[in-house]
């Protein structure tokens, strides 16, 4: 994907298949926001059942203040995968030896998990956010799982390792998850970060870039 008009067309088409705006953003790796925006330029119709949009959302005909962040050249390709699990357990490995959990974010940071926690010899465990359980209603009321065929969290040190930050809601979700079920996160890892966080409930957050606006707000 190239450019906006490339992310405008993707979205009339995933529109015209029938997804929800939600369905759209996770598709493109945008937030929910942005993916209405595209929706509304498109001039398409997305399906009606929504997740509700948060505070900032863009107005109709407003530009959004997001960015997306295409790594599909990496994800494609395991070889590259490896490259950059080596370099984002490199920035996990200060947090010292005695980490033998890692926990990725489905669905983009399982498989970024798996490389991770192989490089840092540790167990695999993976958690699945709300948002994927959701269909309709009070998203607060829907809770994330942790997946039983990976390993268990329960009084156990751990890292967490997703893809992207965007608003940061789903890495915050999943730190409280997991001091839920017991659990202490010591450091999160993302491969991009576009809120620039240094830390999120008190966990430090490594991204491999920073992805910073330097755009006036209008
Ligand atoms: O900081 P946030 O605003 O919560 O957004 C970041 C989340 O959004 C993306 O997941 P997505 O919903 O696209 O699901 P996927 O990982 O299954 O593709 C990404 O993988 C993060 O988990």
């Amino acid at each position: 994907m190239k450019n906006v008009d490339d992310l405008i067309e993707s979205a009339a088409e995933l529109a015209a298949r029938g997804l929800s705006k939600g369905e759209i953003a996770d598709e493109l790796n945008v937030s929910r926001e942005t993916a209405s925006w595209l929706v509304e330029r498109s001039g398409a119709t997305a399906q009606p059942t929504d997740m509700p949009t948060r505070e900032g959302a863009a107005t109709p005909g407003s530009s959004p203040q997001d960015i997306h962040v295409d790594w599909s050249a990496v994800g494609r390709d395991s070889k590259r995968m490896g490259a950059i699990a080596e370099a984002m357990a490199d920035m996990l490995a200060k947090h010292g030896e005695g980490v033998d959990l890692t926990i990725g974010i489905e669905k983009a940071g399982g498989p970024i998990a798996t490389l991770v926690a192989r490089e840092l010899e540790t167990d695999l465990g993976t958690y699945t956010p709300a948002k994927h359980q959701w269909e309709e209603g009070d998203i607060e009321e829907l809770g994330g799982t942790f997946s039983r065929n990976f390993a268990g969290i329960r009084d156990r040190e751990c890292y967490i390792v997703d893809d992207t930050i965007t608003s940061g809601t789903t890495m915050r979700e999943t730190i409280e998850a997991i001091r839920a079920e017991g659990g202490e996160p010591l450091a999160c890892v993302v491969l991009a970060d576009k809120q620039g966080l240094e830390e999120l409930e008190g966990v430090p957050v490594y991204s491999l870039l920073q992805v910073i606006s330097v755009g006036k707000e209008e």
